[in-house]
Parts: structure tokens; C-alpha cells; sequence
């Protein structure tokens, strides 16, 4: 093949204008007409077309002769400055990239789609095969990594899996995994790794809705951090006492971990100088739990949130967002706030974890809920447990129901004191408490191996956590749902409402005058009864328990008055017609006569007594 037949086949579609001169020095020499960029790229494209079908034609050896265009002779100039031979070739090279590349990503799909994530945004980095990988790809301490297999992690979590490589890449992310995933890991590995060794001055920030999540996550920085230089800190309680010297235990921390309203109580201090500005990372854990309530600005955790971005505002500083299920306020929030941003999923969104059974318990009303939790105790229930109310009244008053049948309960909750809520999370962990009440706030995130049951007493109060959407995630997650169950309708603006709010609960009580009405059932609606619930066994045994505590404290305490000589207590017997002149009944007497009724009736109750008697 001459040149004058590749130019025919390169120039084939072309439209020339005229033909400029005829023969010079046995050349023809053609002026094409200017062409759209456009249609050069589709001329381009067929032209490779045609070559790739004559290279398979011929063997190659064409193209080899044109490709091997370090002479430029052999090049055809179609407009000023590109020649044909080069254009295709940087093609070419762009192609057998792309294709490349699309190989890579069809892969990483599939290496995702193995492991359960999900992965949204731009340039996502290739998902994590091994901890060891990191070491060559982000040229991360081998010490780290040797600590990170003493851990016991021998291979990445899902989510460590895709979060580990996008924070070592400096990416921002917004990322939701189940409970109990490793997400603490996933993010404590690459800020280690960031920091490098001591500055001096907080350069990571790590903020969580609870103080025992805080100490947990402090107990696993110090755990990863072994072998590096760098200083883990959390917040404690911050007593008027104490503010001096949490002040300095920030300032020579490299990663501090608190509750936001801690840190902010110790930033508005004017006597305490706590700088951010050299904050690298700001990772915000549990961000669905800190984000709940008001979605507007006016919510505590957002101003506080707005509070601490500020003092640690700098270009260097990223964020990511850690959340065990995906909410709309933290979404729409990382959208706004965060440049860059991946979303990743692990699991379905929101889905319960299918390593654990479940079970829906249908239990009509309020008290239908304390009698299936003492039949579950009947039937035996292998400690430890952990059971999650609504709110703490809730937990204090399941408390105090359950504390007299017998088994080793405690509660955590708000009102009790920090020491009380450390003492009881390890009594829980050490195994002397078996069932252990916490509001759902409390338990977020706390880490106890070999919980045998979760009893969700009350659904939480999100939209997630309606009953409809609880039998299908369920569902989803391959437990047995019964099928009316699903079939249950809810009246869209009461799920609506159900969203925003709790719902309105009954006292949890076996005494029978506290029964629930109408507007206390949770959203079971249809065709669950209302009205009075028979406890029948239960309250009777709770009260006979109850008389028999009652009088064996009576016992123990005439037995002590008996061995300190001290003679218990008699209560004068009231003689007949003796008038009875109690505090008690004055006031009775009083209440009675606001009321409107007479003085004689109580009299009369009196005169009646006498004659009984
Ligand atoms: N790669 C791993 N291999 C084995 N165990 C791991 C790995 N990563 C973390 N763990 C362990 O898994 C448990 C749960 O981890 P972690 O508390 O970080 O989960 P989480 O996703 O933060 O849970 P939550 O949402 O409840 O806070 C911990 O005991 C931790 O030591």
C-alpha cells in the first residue's frame, strides 16, 4: 500500500474543495475544507475502525508501518499542527487507558458488591483487600499495621474495607454501617496514620453522643496508638474543680475525644484557652444520633457542631461523618458542609444485621409488653440482656418493676451519676448484672461482647423505627415476619407525626388502675385492644414478692432491735370513740370540703368503722 492509498482511506468521507495544484514533484496536494471538531473526532474514530480492520486483515504489518511514525513524513496533516499519525496514536493510547480503567472499575464493583458496600462520589478510591496493602499503597508504619493484627483484626471490616483508603487519601466521608462493624477502627487507622508523631495540641477530634461511647473509643485509640507517640485523651467530667486541668490535658493530646457539649462547656470558658486550629480530622461518630431532633439550626448538637467547626475552621481540616443507619438530616447536612464528599454503605440502608435472630412480639398495648418480658424471664433468659426504653422515666420505672422478680437488673440513664453509670456498665461486662435497662441514647454504640438478647422494650423514636418499616427490615434480613404484621396500614400523617415525636407511653406498672388508653398504643392501630389487659399471675405474684420484701425487712429490723436491747415500736391501739385526730385525715377532711363535699359523710365512715369494730 503507497502513501497515496493510506491517504484515500484516511480521507475517505472527506470533502475537499478544490484541488489546489496539480502534480508537484509527483505529489498531489489537497486543501480540505476546515473542519468541525466534531466531525473530526467521528472521522477519527471510523478512520481507527478501518485500521484496526485492516490491521486484523493484514496481520499488522500496515499499521506498524504507519504507527511507527517517528517520521513525520509519513504523516498526513489534515489541519495545521495535527497530524493524523499522532492524533490516533494519543487515541489509541486514551482507549486501551479507558478500557483499562473501566476494567479496574467493573472489578472494584464487583470486589464491592462482594462485600456489601456501596460507594457514591467522585474518584472513589479502590476498596481495601488487605490491612498489609496499606503499607505500599499509603506508605503507612508497618508498626501500625503489626498493631492493628495484635488487635486481632487479621482482615478489614467491610467498611474499613472502603472508609480506611478514602481518609488516606484525605477524602471526606459520610459513612453508615451496622453496629458492631468496626467503625471506630476505620477511622482511628487513618488519623494515626495521618498525625504521624506529636506536634503538641489537639490535631484530631473525634465527638460522640455519650460519654461511655467516648471512653470506648478512647480505650481503642490507646489500643491502636501503641508503639507511635502520639497521646489519646477524652474528655472526663468537667466539675468546676476539673476545668484547669482538662484544659491541659487537650492541649497536649493529639486525638481528644469527647461529647460535643463538654468540649463546648470548656471552649465558652474564658478562663480556658483550648486551640483547634491545628485540627486535621474532626470525625463525628454516631452523627445520626447527634443529629436527631430539630432539623433546623436552633438544635443544641448543631449549634455546638457550628461551635467547634469554627474554632477548628483551616484548609487542612476534614471531616467525616460515622453513623450506624442513613438519616436525611446527616445526608443533607454532608452535602452542604462537606467538599468532595463519598457516601459509603455498608449493607443495606438501615437494614438489621442478618447475623442476628429476630423476633416481632405482638403484645397489644403497654402492658402486654411488662407481661411478654416476664414470660421471656419464665422461660428462662440467658444473661446478659440488654433492654432499650424509650426514654429515662421509662427505664426508671421498668426498673422498679423488674427489680422484684428476682433477676440482676440495673438501669443506665441520664440521672444517674457518672461513677454509677461506669459502675454498672462493668458490673454488666464483668457479668454480676444480667439485664441491663438503658434508654436508647445510653446504649448507642456501647460495645459488650456477648450480649445474648436485645429486648427493644420501646421501638426508638425515628421514622426508621416505625413498626412498618421494623417488620420489613426485618424481613429484608431474613427473619421470620408475620405476614399481617406487614400487611399492617398506617395513616400517613401519623407516621408522619410518629417520625417527628415519641409516641405518648403509659406508666410501665402492674398495678391495675394505671392501664393505657387509646392514644398510648404504639402504632399498632388496627385491631389492637385498647382496654383493660388481663395480668392476672403476674401482678399477684409481683404483690405477694412485694409483702414478702416488705415483711422481711419488718423481720430484720425487730431482729436488730431485739440484739441492741431495744425494744421495736407498738402502735398504740385506738380505743373505741376514741376521735382520731391524724395529719393525714385533717387533710383529707380539708380536700374533701374544697371539693364540696360535706363533713358529715367522712363521719359517718367513721361511726360505721366504730360499729364494726
Ligand atoms: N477488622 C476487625 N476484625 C475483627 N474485629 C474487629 C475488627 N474491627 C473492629 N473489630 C471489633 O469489633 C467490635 C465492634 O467494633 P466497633 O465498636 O468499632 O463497631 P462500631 O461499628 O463502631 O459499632 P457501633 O455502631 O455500635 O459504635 C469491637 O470489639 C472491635 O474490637
Amino acid at each position: 500500500m503507497d502513501a497515496y492509498d493510506i491517504f484515500k482511506k484516511l480521507t475517505k468521507g472527506l470533502t475537499f474543495k478544490q484541488r489546489v495544484l496539480g502534480v508537484k514533484n509527483n505529489e498531489s496536494t489537497f486543501k480540505a475544507l476546515p473542519v468541525k471538531k466534531e466531525e473530526l473526532e467521528i472521522k477519527e474514530e471510523l478512520q481507527s475502525e478501518n485500521e484496526e480492520e485492516n490491521q486484523s486483515a493484514s496481520g499488522g504489518s500496515d499499521q506498524s508501518d504507519l504507527e511507527s511514525g517517528d517520521n513525520n513524513d509519513g504523516d498526513l496533516q489534515i489541519l495545521e499542527g495535527v497530524t493524523v499519525g499522532e492524533k490516533r496514536k494519543k487515541k489509541k493510547k486514551e482507549k486501551t487507558e479507558d478500557s483499562l480503567k473501566k476494567q479496574e472499575l467493573a472489578e472494584q464493583n464487583r470486589y464491592r458488591n462482594e462485600h456489601g458496600i456501596k460507594v457514591v462520589g467522585r474518584h472513589v478510591p479502590p476498596a481495601l483487600q488487605d490491612f498489609s496493602e496499606l503499607v505500599a499503597r499509603y506508605n503507612v508504619k508497618q508498626t501500625l499495621v503489626d498493631t492493628v493484627a495484635r488487635c486481632g483484626y487479621t482482615e478489614p471490616t467491610p467498611v474499613q474495607r472502603q472508609a480506611v483508603p478514602c481518609m488516606m487519601e484525605d477524602r471526606q466521608i459520610l459513612a453508615c454501617a451496622p453496629t458492631g462493624s468496626g467503625k471506630t477502627c476505620a477511622f482511628l487507622v487513618p488519623v494515626l496514620h495521618s498525625l504521624g508523631a506529636p506536634t503538641g495540641g489537639p490535631r484530631a477530634l473525634v465527638l460522640c453522643p455519650t460519654r461511655e461511647l467516648a471512653h470506648q473509643i478512647y480505650r481503642e485509640a490507646l489500643r491502636l496508638s501503641e508503639g507511635t507517640e502520639l497521646r489519646c485523651s477524652v474528655v472526663r467530667n468537667i466539675k468546676e474543680s476539673k476545668v484547669k486541668e482538662r484544659e491541659a490535658t487537650i492541649r497536649r493530646s493529639d486525638i481528644v475525644i469527647s461529647t460535643p457539649n463538654r468540649l463546648c462547656y470548656l471552649l465558652n470558658r474564658d478562663s480556658v484557652n483550648i486551640s483547634l486550629n491545628k485540627i486535621r480530622w474532626l470525625i463525628i461518630d454516631e452523627a445520626d444520633k447527634l443529629f436527631e431532633g430539630s432539623p433546623d439550626e436552633t438544635s443544641a448538637f448543631r449549634q455546638q457542631l457550628e461551635q467547634i467547626m469554627e474554632a477548628s475552621a483551616s484548609r487542612a481540616r476534614r471531616m467525616a461523618m460515622f453513623s450506624a443507619t442513613h438519616t436525611p438530616a446527616v445526608a443533607k447536612w454532608c452535602r452542604h458542609n462537606m467538599r468532595g464528599l463519598i457516601n459509603v454503605t455498608v449493607g443495606q440502608r438501615n437494614a438489621a444485621t442478618n447475623l442476628v435472630d429476630q423476633e416481632l412480639l405482638y403484645c397489644g398495648n403497654e402492658n402486654g409488653k411488662l407481661v411478654a418480658f416476664r414470660q421471656l424471664v419464665q422461660q428462662g433468659l440467658k444473661p446478659p440482656v440488654l433492654v432499650f426504653v424509650q426514654s429515662k422515666d421509662r427505664a426508671k420505672q421498668l426498673f422498679k418493676e423488674l427489680i422484684y422478680d428476682g433477676i440482676n437488673v440495673d438501669v443506665i440513664h441520664a440521672d444517674r451519676t457518672q461513677a454509677q453509670r461506669d459502675n454498672v456498665v462493668r458490673s454488666f461486662r464483668v457479668g454480676r448484672i444480667w439485664v441491663l435497662i438503658c434508654t436508647e441514647l445510653m446504649g448507642r454504640g456501647m460495645d459488650f461482647h456477648g450480649v445474648n438478647l436485645v429486648v427493644n422494650y420501646d421501638f426508638p423514636p425515628s421514622a426508621i423505627a416505625y413498626i412498618h418499616s421494623i417488620a420489613s427490615v426485618m424481613k429484608q434480613s431474613g427473619c421470620a415476619v408475620p405476614e399481617y404484621m406487614l400487611a399492617l396500614k398506617q395513616n400517613p400523617n401519623k407516621r408522619k407525626k410518629l417520625a417527628k415525636k415519641a409516641p405518648r407511653r403509659s406508666e410501665i406498672s402492674t398495678i391495675l388502675g394505671k392501664r393505657p388508653d387509646n392514644r398510648e398504643q404504639e402504632g399498632l392501630g388496627h385491631g389492637a385492644h385498647a382496654g383493660p389487659v388481663r395480668i392476672g399471675n403476674f401482678t399477684r405474684t409481683i404483690e405477694l414478692l412485694r409483702r414478702r420484701k416488705l415483711e422481711n425487712e419488718k423481720d430484720t429490723k425487730e431482729e436488730k432491735s431485739k440484739e441492741n436491747g431495744v425494744k421495736p415500736a407498738k402502735r398504740r391501739k385506738i380505743q373505741p370513740g376514741e376521735q382520731v385526730n391524724r395529719k393525714k385525715n385533717k387533710n383529707k377532711n380539708n380536700n374533701q370540703k374544697k371539693k364540696g363535699k360535706s363533713f358529715k359523710k367522712n363521719k359517718i365512715k367513721t361511726v360505721v368503722n366504730k360499729k364494726a369494730k
